[in-house]
């Protein structure tokens, strides 16, 4: 049940990448409804035969709680009247008659709810902007490793939905190091926020380009053969050329991209196939573009 009301991770799968699943989703709701209804029903009817003499309304806290999890503070204050409507019908029935201190109660309730509502959406709000964060990275903007494996295990399970292929560049910068060196560290952070900007502006919306660390980046190209990865790979490499020439620094890059026909178990074998191959690039001389098959159905795998 857990899941099915509270989930960060799905959230922020949503915020960043709209895995397709529109009709779990829509099913989702419908079930997440039907559960705030029995909710409110069960806790209504505890409350009524359990009488004036016992206070239940903490228990009216959940359906809330629940409403504003999934739509809102808007729909969790409108929750909060529904309940207190529901509260004060049930103690009419049990005992008929308004004073004005029953009157007082629900006002006061009616006030607690919406208080924790409003810091309910304030922690939710928290909450996702420390996930965000948590898959940043600070220098450049682009994510970071962490996000580029759950975004690619989210692509892995698509191919084996749809079948499709699969690419992943690595790139690593080429001696970087002299940069720090000659520009400082506020010279190198520069060539890699510049690296970032190239990436963001060269590759499709449905491309994912991360920092891996140090001088390490990786693209995640959806649906991409072997073909479209090499020239790709080939199209980076150039792009970056210019822009360090534009920089007046001494950087090329060593990219790796490697394109899985069937997906691995997990990502991180992904990334450690194209790792391997942008190692092989830097044994050979760097500044250059290595691409290989995993598990095409016309070759042996490489
Ligand atoms: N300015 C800056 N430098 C960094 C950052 N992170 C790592 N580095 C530096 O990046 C360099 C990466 O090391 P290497 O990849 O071995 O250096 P390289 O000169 O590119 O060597 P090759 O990859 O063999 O060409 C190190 O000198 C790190 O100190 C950062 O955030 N900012």
């Amino acid at each position: 049940m857990k899941s099915l009301l509270f989930r960060p991770e799905a959230e922020l799968g949503a915020m960043h990448w709209a895995p397709d699943g529109q009709d779990s989703g829509r099913w989702q709701r419908v079930l997440r409804a039907g559960l705030i209804t029995l909710l409110i029903a069960g806790i209504a009817w505890l409350d009524f035969v359990s009488g004036p003499d016992v206070h239940l309304f903490v228990f009216y806290l959940m359906p809330i709680l629940l409403v504003t999890n999934g739509l809102g503070q808007v729909a969790g204050i409108l929750m909060s009247i529904l309940c207190v409507a529901c509260n004060v019908a049930i103690a009419w029935f049990v005992n008929p008659g308004f004073a004005v201190p029953d009157l007082v109660t629900a006002a006061a309730r009616l006030l607690m709810s919406v208080l924790v509502v409003i810091a309910w959406g304030r922690l939710q709000t928290m909450g996702r902007a420390l996930a965000e964060l948590s898959l940043t990275d600070p220098l450049t903007g682009l994510q970071n490793r962490r996000a580029c494996v759950l975004r690619g295990d989210v692509e892995l399970a698509r191919m084996r939905r749809s079948g499709e292929c699969l690419s992943l560049m690595y790139i690593d910068l080429d001696n970087f190091k002299s940069v720090n060196d000659s520009h400082g560290h506020k010279g190198g952070d520069r060539v890699l926020r510049a690296t970032a900007e190239g990436l963001r502006e060269f590759l499709r919306r449905s491309d994912l380009a991360v920092r891996i660390g140090g001088d390490e980046f990786a693209v995640i190209l959806p649906a991409t053969g072997r073909d479209g990865g090499r020239r790709l790979g080939e199209e980076v490499r150039s792009c970056l050329r210019l822009l360090y020439i534009k920089e007046g620094v001494a950087v090329t890059a060593s990219v790796g991209v490697a394109t899985f026909y069937t997906a691995p178990e997990s990502f991180e074998e992904v990334l450690h196939f194209s790792d391997q191959l942008m190692y092989q690039i830097k044994r050979n001389g760097k500044d250059g573009v290595l691409q290989r098959d995993v598990g095409h159905p016309m070759t042996a795998s490489a």
